[in-house]
């Protein structure tokens, strides 16, 4: 039985990118914002990953002022109205800096803090920083990834990231790390590192994951993204036996019914 007893923690997305919400207007987006969190609350979510930018390869770069007015209204209006803990899904180290001012507690940046000014602003906040690991570009990642070892690699990287963080100041406490399923990573690498879970909690820090609805999925199942329930519920159970402290997924309700039964599974109480 890997990791501790505690339950693992389910994360809801939030995508507050314009084509998230079909419609235009801004109070609608705000709007439909609360109604999602509110219900992903209520499903169970400890977590909401709030994100402005799409990181979908061929997806359109969005400013920063863009960005800040579509995340810093949501996160003040979800941390004003709710009790629950919320994560800012950004590269951009002003957006983390606004995020958090706004009441976001974590920044997940799936750049693992590389953009110019990234680290001293994460390092100026107390807030939890998720290290994600990428070959590559956004852009170009999918093309042909390659590894000698994925799990070395993407070991090493996550060690290199967090050794600058600590030389920026950062605490080891704040740190999660994540290993990017689907970020420059075939099939295969993602169902390696997947499997090889256990490994990455060498690093000694808590590890989340974001495997849900993603096309690794669809590969072994040929569902569409939108009928990948139980391959994402599946994968998450699997990511939470072995040892993922936080899962990053769409469909709370069902993930976080699945992580109750690895709970009750992994405490050998009953
Ligand atoms: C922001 N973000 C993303 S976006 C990609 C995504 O969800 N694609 C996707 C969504 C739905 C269907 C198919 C693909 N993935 C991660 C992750 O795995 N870990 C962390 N920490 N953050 C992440």
């Amino acid at each position: 039985m890997h990791g501790s007893t505690a339950m693992t923690e389910v994360m809801g997305i939030l995508n507050v990118t314009p084509d998230s919400f079909s419609d235009g207007g801004n109070f609608n987006t705000l709007d439909k914002a609360l109604f999602q969190a509110e219900r992903m609350l209520s499903e169970g979510a400890t977590w909401l990953d709030v994100g402005g930018e799409s990181t979908r390869p061929g997806a359109s770069a969005v400013s920063l002022e863009e960005e800040l007015e579509r995340v810093i209204p949501v996160i003040k209006s979800i941390t004003e109205r709710f009790a629950v803990s919320v994560s800012v899904d950004t590269s951009k180290p002003q957006v983390m800096t606004a995020a958090v001012a706004a009441g976001a507690s974590m920044i997940n940046d799936v750049n693992a803090l590389r953009s110019e000014g990234a680290l001293a602003a994460a390092a100026a906040t107390q807030a939890q920083v998720c290290l994600m690991h990428m070959q590559g570009e956004p852009r170009s990642m999918q093309r042909n990834p390659s590894y000698t070892d994925v799990l070395g690699e993407v070991k090493d990287f996550l060690q290199q990231r967090v050794t600058a963080c600590e030389q920026a100041g950062i605490q080891r406490s704040q740190i999660l790390l994540d290993p990017g399923f689907g970020f420059g990573k075939s099939v295969q690498h993602n169902y390696q590192l997947l499997q090889r879970l256990p490994e990455l909690q060498e690093l000694g820090l808590p590890l989340l994951v974001g495997l849900s609805r993603k096309s690794m999925l669809g590969k072994v199942t040929g569902a569409e993204v939108s009928q990948r329930l139980a391959a994402s519920v599946a994968a998450a159970t699997i990511a939470a036996m072995k040892g993922a402290r936080i899962v990053r997924v769409h469909d709370v309700r069902a993930t976080v019914e699945a992580m109750q039964v690895v709970c009750a599974t992994l405490q050998e109480e009953y």
